[in-house]
């Protein structure tokens, strides 16, 4: 299965209640690839993230992790295959320190996983997370937040990330920090990243393919460096 991709999914439909979302959505993220989801609001670009990861239940269509087929199994079968997800939301336990919440990240790591090396790791790539270890994460910055919620999926030591708009309310200085460090995970740790964007013109800068999704479905797909090439990419949506 090491030729499989990371990430297939095909002919996924979802919804919620009677509401369909998703009418078929074919995509695929290959290891050391950040794929940026582009789309309006209402898309379905967060329905697609959640069904990969078993959240939503797709009604048809198969996904596909690490060579495994998850679809329709409970979330922590995605984890297990490897996947981690971080919600647009800014997510940390508020009251915990910035170390103590490294360490919940920690329990979904793979058996076997020697932590320290790991926590060396992920402090090595967010050095601010171990100069505020003692501190309450929700104490400090929304882009320091940020750091630690990613350090805690990065703790699992996953194989393929879902972000959920991880620029949302961040200055472009502090995007560019965090992007830069996902293109260096992508690079050195061959970690394969599914990106929700809107703030396309910094993500396009550290995307290797593109989807444009539109009313539930992809409508393009394209290199980021054709798509860095279009005069205005925003006539798309
Ligand atoms: N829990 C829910 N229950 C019912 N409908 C929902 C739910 N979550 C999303 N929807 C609907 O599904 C559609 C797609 O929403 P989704 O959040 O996937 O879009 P999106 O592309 O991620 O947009 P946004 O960036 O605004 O979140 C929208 O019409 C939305 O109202």
């Amino acid at each position: 299965m090491t030729d499989a991709p990371l990430l297939e999914v095909s002919d996924l439909v979802a919804g919620y209640g009677r509401k369909e979302v998703l009418h078929g959505v074919g995509l695929r993220v290959d290891a050391g690839e950040i794929v940026t989801l582009m789309g309006h609001n209402g898309a379905g670009k967060t329905t697609t993230i959640r069904s990969i990861l078993g959240a939503v239940r797709p009604r048809a269509g198969t996904v596909r992790i690490t060579g495994r087929d998850t679809t329709r199994r409970p979330v922590r079968r995605a984890v297990a295959a490897g996947a981690a997800m971080i919600p647009s939301e800014r997510f940390v336990f508020p009251d915990l320190s910035v170390h103590d919440n490294l360490l919940l990240g920690a329990a979904n790591a793979p058996s076997g996983t020697d932590t320290a090396e790991r926590l060396a790791t992920v402090r090595d790539l967010f050095p601010i997370l171990e100069d505020r270890a003692k501190q309450p994460a929700g104490s400090m910055s929304g882009g320091q937040q940020r750091m630690v919620s990613l350090g805690m999926a990065l703790m699992a030591c996953p194989k393929l990330l879902l972000l959920d708009e991880p620029s949302l309310g961040l200055a472009p200085s502090v995007v560019e920090t965090i992007f830069g460090r996902l293109r260096s995970l992508a690079d050195h740790e061959d970690l394969g990243i599914l990106l929700l964007e809107q703030n396309i013109k910094q993500a396009l800068q550290i995307t290797d393919r593109a989807y444009v999704m539109r009313s539930g479905q992809i409508i393009l797909e394209e290199p980021a460096a054709k798509m860095r090439q279009r005069p205005n990419f925003w006539d798309l949506f």
